[in-house]
């Protein structure tokens, strides 16, 4: 079996008594696309920091393309592969779009000037922002500001691409377009971390889902089986965020909803 891009080995990680991250092990394919739920404060944020590096584990091993990656930090990361959203976007506003994404393949992707327009160009094609590429970012709508958030990911040249929550507040419409977006992006050969909340958006595109709940992986296979596990539904029952008829309707539409 080939080395799978990104492993998690037995990490472990604490901010005093909070448990974020409980000797999690955890491994994704080059390609594959892996959602992930869980309740507010389970530790997803915190599980994509530990995987980019904005976040030193307290025991355990990072590995990234069959490389130790655990004591390198958030930059050497990403300019190994590893890109990432933020939960809370923080564009340059007086700057344009295409300013923007060229920051990232700079700064982030490490790229010379050349290089870093080319790249720029593409995230921006493959984001549909390529008509907004002059438009100062602060004038941008929601969906927009979430597809920029994703090329500026995507102009980093990643392997691997960390989305945290791109869906929220989005309507169904909107949704299905960043799903496009984001099942092009993976069609490149670019593998998928996806945590979200909107679990209709995650089920329409991710092979596997994992539910993380106090800092551990309590469900891990397909969507359907993962939303069928009785521990998962137990987290989310009375929860806000997923009400239980949105489980319901997701397994009845058969095998991950799509
Ligand atoms: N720097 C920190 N110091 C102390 N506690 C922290 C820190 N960062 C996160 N936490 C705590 O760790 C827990 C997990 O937070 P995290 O943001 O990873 O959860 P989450 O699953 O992403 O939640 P949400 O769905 O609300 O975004 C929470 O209890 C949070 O308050």
């Amino acid at each position: 079996m080939s080395t799978p891009l990104l492993e998690l080995d037995h990490v472990t990680k604490r901010f005093g008594r909070v448990v974020i991250a409980e000797d999690l092990s955890f491994s994704v394919g080059a390609a594959d696309t892996v959602g992930i739920v869980g309740p507010n404060g389970a530790g997803k944020t915190s599980l994509f920091g530990l995987i980019s590096g904005d976040l030193a584990p307290g025991a355990g091993q990072v590995r990234f393309a069959g490389r130790n990656v655990t004591r390198l930090d958030s930059s050497a990361r990403c300019r190994l592969g590893i890109g990432r959203t933020y939960q809370v976007p923080r564009p340059f506003t007086d700057m344009t779009v295409f300013e923007n994404v060229l920051v990232a393949a700079q700064q982030g992707g490490g790229l010379r000037r050349k290089a870093s327009y080319a790249a720029a160009a593409r995230a921006l094609g493959m984001t549909g922002m390529a008509g907004e590429a002059n438009v100062p970012a602060g004038r941008l709508g929601l969906l927009a500001r979430k597809r920029l958030e994703i090329a500026r990911a995507l102009a980093t040249g990643p392997q691997l691409l960390l989305l945290d929550e791109v869906a929220g507040g989005l309507t169904d419409p909107e949704v299905t377009v960043l799903v496009e977006i984001i099942r092009g992006i993976n069609a490149e050969g670019v593998a998928v971390i996806w945590i979200e909340h909107v679990v209709r958006a995650l089920t329409s595109l991710v092979d596997r889902m994992t539910c993380l709940y106090g800092g551990e992986f309590i469900g891990d296979g397909t969507p359907a089986q993962v939303l069928a596990t009785p521990r998962v539904r137990e987290v989310y029952l009375g929860s806000e965020i997923v009400d239980a008829s949105t489980i319901e309707a997701v397994l009845e539409e058969g095998e991950g909803g799509r």
